[in-house]
């Protein structure tokens, strides 16, 4: 723990070579970061097979280090498996901070902003719609339902492309994309990752099995991207495209160099809101004294005449505090996405190096019971007449990230996690949900945390709208 430039913060003891690799599990590493935080302090040292990982998991040093010294702290690792191998490092979450990052930032900040919010709420609105008559129709694929909504949604508003088939290819792709992505970029899952001089060893050597793997998942990335952004030019070429972000970044950059382009097509890929909606689903299944009260407020405020709309959010502050009990209870994002200091640093007097992978362990914040007491326990009252500041604060301002890396999907997956959960509970009741062995719900993931599959029953209330 020694380093000529100070010392390293505090962590569990590792072996020679391998460093504390064996000890990190592949599955839900913040519960083993957690469980170490309360041994090793809120900024602790890990080492997986020479890289250094720096664990936050205190509000305090959270802030005091990706928020108030964003300048250093907003970079990403690049990790020789999913960023190079795999091709992933050229997506915006992964891309270096600098400008081709913060271009496209301003892309999808732009395309978010206020002035788009009636066309983007009125597409989710519609496809909620469509969402709850399939939902009507065949309840207990309830899984596949929330998929396309979400899938379908994301490549209306990015690509302004329709899909109307469940067995749409791009929905497919898409879904494979992200789920190599979190697979190959999991800490530890490869050895290239520690040792980067094995990203040049021959294709045929034995043990270069791993650069097949990364060539696949690029290949198939390149191809759904190329696919979705045809149909966009096509589109615009003839004048027939509806708005969208990258319609519209076309239309408004005619003369895009290729290298624009990639930040355009780059920008649409990435959803944690199928694991938000549904944990949200477990939730008020396990729950269903939460379940009725969040029904009894829809139902005042829509007379049960007509379906939730966008506009009724701000009439409906139980469900809001349900979300936020949900992004806080089963975040999505447990680890944030991982930043990297650029430059030696110093903090509570411990050597934070150069080009280590900083980890923010938002699932240690939301469990941190000085912050939500009895934090295992589902209560969305724990929000609401709140006067002091410091206790159960806003969950949202951790769920989906920090400092200059914050997700700048933010306002548009709320907006969609609100339609969904509303128009359900207007419509449905959900009960007994269950893993497919029959035991409560479990959730797995190695950066994105979701519900591993499950059933539950969803049945139209009665008097259904
Ligand atoms: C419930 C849904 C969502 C959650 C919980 C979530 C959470 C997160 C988190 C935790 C990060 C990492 C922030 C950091 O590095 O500190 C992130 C980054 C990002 N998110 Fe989201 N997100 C959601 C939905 C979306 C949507 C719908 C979009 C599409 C526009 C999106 C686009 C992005 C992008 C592009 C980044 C990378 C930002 C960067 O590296 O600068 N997210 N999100």
């Amino acid at each position: 723990r020694r380093n000529a430039r100070g010392p390293l913060p505090p962590g569990p003891p590792g072996l020679p070579l391998l460093g504390n690799a064996l000890q990190v599990p592949l599955e839900h590493p913040w519960l083993t970061f957690t469980r170490w935080a309360q041994q090793y302090g809120d900024v602790m040292h890990v080492n997986v097979m020479g890289r250094s990982f720096v664990i936050l998991s205190s509000l305090k040093a959270i802030d005091d280090l990706l928020e108030k010294r964003g300048a250093i702290y907003s970079d990403r690792p690049i990790t020789p498996m999913a960023g190079e191998l795999a091709g992933f490092g050229q997506y915006i979450p992964m891309l270096p901070y600098g400008p081709r990052h913060r271009e496209g930032r301003k892309l999808i900040l732009g395309a978010v902003n206020p002035r788009n919010l009636p066309y983007l709420q009125e597409v989710q609105e519609e496809m909620i719609t469509l969402f709850i008559a399939r939902l009507a129709e065949d309840p207990s694929n309830f899984a596949l339902h929330i998929r396309f909504l979400i899938g379908s949604t994301v490549v209306r508003i990015t690509h302004g492309v329709t899909v109307d088939q469940y067995d749409d290819p791009i929905i497919e792709a898409m879904e494979n994309v992200m789920d190599t992505f979190t697979k190959l970029s999991a800490p530890g899952a490869y050895l290239v990752d520690s040792f980067s001089s094995l990203m040049h060893i021959p294709d045929w050597l034995p043990g270069a099995g791993f650069k097949k793997v990364a060539k696949a998942a690029q290949a198939e990335t390149l191809r759904i991207e190329d696919k979705l952004c045809n149909i966009v030019k096509e589109q615009v070429a003839c004048g027939t495209a509806p708005p969208s972000f990258i319609g519209d970044l076309l239309q408004n950059h005619p003369d895009s160099t290729p290298e624009e382009e990639e930040v355009y097509k780059k920008i649409g890929l990435i959803s944690y809101t199928v694991s938000a909606i549904e944990s949200f689903l477990i939730l008020i299944a396990q729950n269903p004294d939460i379940q009725r009260k969040v029904q009894a407020e829809i139902d005042v405020v829509t007379g049960r005449t007509r379906p939730p709309t966008a506009s009724d959010r701000s009439d409906l502050p139980y469900l809001d505090a349900v979300l936020k009990e949900v992004l806080r209870h089963m975040p999505a994002g447990p680890l944030s996405l991982p930043h990297k200091v650029r430059q030696d640093d110093h903090y509570a007097g411990y050597l934070i190096p150069a080009g280590a992978t900083v980890l923010p362990n938002t699932w240690a914040i939301m469990r941190d019971p000085t912050l939500y007491p009895n934090p295992e326990v589902v209560d969305p009252e724990r929000y609401l007449h709140n006067s002091d500041k410091n206790i159960n604060p806003d969950p949202r301002s951790f769920a989906f990230g920090y400092g200059r890396r914050v997700c700048p999907g933010q306002t548009l997956a709320e907006r969609t996690l609100y339609l969904t959960a509303a128009n359900i509970l207007a419509s449905f009741d959900v009960s007994d949900a269950v893993s497919l062995d029959g035991s409560k719900p479990k959730w797995g993931g190695r950066i994105i945390s979701k519900p591993l599959p499950f059933n539950c029953t969803i049945k139209p209330r009665t008097k259904a709208l």
